[in-house]
């Protein structure tokens, strides 16, 4: 549905000084595709280039080199009149929400419709059930300022699906909103993709908005596309050094400091392993704790766990020291790994026995 090849963007630098760099490299050759359907996540640090990715698929921002196609029409040959008329598949929304203050709730959802001539009878059809459909029919009367940041975005979905786009891209849509009706904004986007069967990309830096609804995430650094993978892989075993580091932070499941403080890299004569071990499926449920200690003669200190549910799978989460000697410790990781768990060795302390 959405598809992006060889897609970079260059921007000049205003007032770039004599020695400095004239421009700033956003995109890198960036390649990937959205099926139908799919609700894929971008996340990245800031200035990574999520937005100026999410705008170069509109071409709110023109990419540099490269072509974006969206429903197999390729956006980035078309001339201003048909690119106008593609954009009408593809809804974006904002953190801000982008409404207009002077226009009702109704007016705001019937703005797109208006500037694609359609006539009013049409029109009303048309907004009503999008508002019913976003809850917030009692409201068409109301101005902006009489809402709730919540209720601006709903208003902000229901202008977006107006003209029935194939594909919603959302732009940090839920930043500017507490816990709560993040949930209910994101609730409606899982609905809106179930029952619509629309496509939709998200930007975000939250990894909350990841794991509540998408399927797939990309990750971002540099301008550069480093890791995709479905969600459930994502948070169980990263591929990338920046990907651990957006689950850590999420999970908040490091060694204690104190134990943190005395790894080290490499093993030592002396040493124990301290492993973070990720598991799903079957694993969640069979009792490989115990029978490590039974099988491999190797007892488990479990310094932090938890369980972690990425729709309908279940992640298990685990710190822990393992405590034999190098051979046995050696022989315990290879048979969690047999079992499909992901084991991966933070680094080594030293045995107090
Ligand atoms: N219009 C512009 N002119 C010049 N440089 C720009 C422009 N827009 C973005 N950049 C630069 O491009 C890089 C990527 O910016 P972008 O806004 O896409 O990142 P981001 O990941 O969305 O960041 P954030 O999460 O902070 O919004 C940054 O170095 C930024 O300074």
């Amino acid at each position: 549905m959405i598809r992006l090849h060889n897609v970079s963007k260059v921007y000049p630098l205003k007032g770039g000084r004599d020695n400095g760099p004239q421009t700033v490299q956003a995109l890198k050759n960036i390649n990937f595709h959205v099926p139908a359907g799919q609700v894929h996540g971008v996340i990245g640090l800031s200035g990574a280039g999520k937005s100026t990715l999410i705008r170069c698929i509109n071409l709110l921002e023109r990419p540099t080199t490269g072509s974006v196609s969206v429903d197999g029409q390729e956006l980035t040959g078309l001339s201003r009149q048909a690119l106008n008329q593609a954009r009408h598949r593809i809804g974006m929304i904002f953190q801000h929400f982008n409404l207009l203050t002077n226009r009702t709730v109704f007016a705001n959802v019937a703005l797109p419709l208006e500037l694609m001539g359609m006539k009013r009878a049409e029109i009303g059809e048309r907004v009503t059930p999008l508002l019913e459909l976003v809850g917030l029919a009692e409201k068409a009367a109301e101005y902006p300022a009489q809402l709730s940041g919540g209720q601006k975005q709903r208003v902000a979905i229901a202008r977006a699906l107006a003209s029935r786009p194939k594909v919603l891209l959302c732009d940090e849509a839920t930043s500017a909103l507490d816990p709560q009706t993040t949930s209910s904004i994101l609730a409606l986007l899982r609905d809106i993709n179930h029952t619509l069967g629309l496509t939709i990309l998200l930007i975000t830096h939250e990894m909350e908005v990841v794991k509540s609804i998408c399927q797939r995430v990309s990750l971002i650094s540099d301008g550069e596309l480093v890791e995709e993978s479905d969600v459930g892989d994502f948070f169980t075993a990263p591929r990338t050094q920046l990907g651990r580091e957006f689950l850590n932070d999420f999970l908040q499941l490091e060694p204690p400091r104190a134990l943190f403080d005395r790894l080290e890299t490499a093993p030592g004569k002396h040493t124990h392993p301290v492993v973070r071990l990720a598991f799903s499926g079957d694993s969640v449920s069979t009792p490989l704790i115990s029978r490590l200690a039974r099988e491999c003669g190797v007892d488990v200190s479990i310094l932090q766990a938890k369980v972690e549910s990425i729709q309908e799978r279940t992640l298990g989460l685990m710190i822990a020291e393992l405590m034999g000697p190098p051979a046995k410790t050696r022989e315990a990781i290879d048979y969690l790994e047999s079992h499909d768990l992901h084991v991966e060795v933070l680094g080594h302390v030293q045995r107090n026995d």
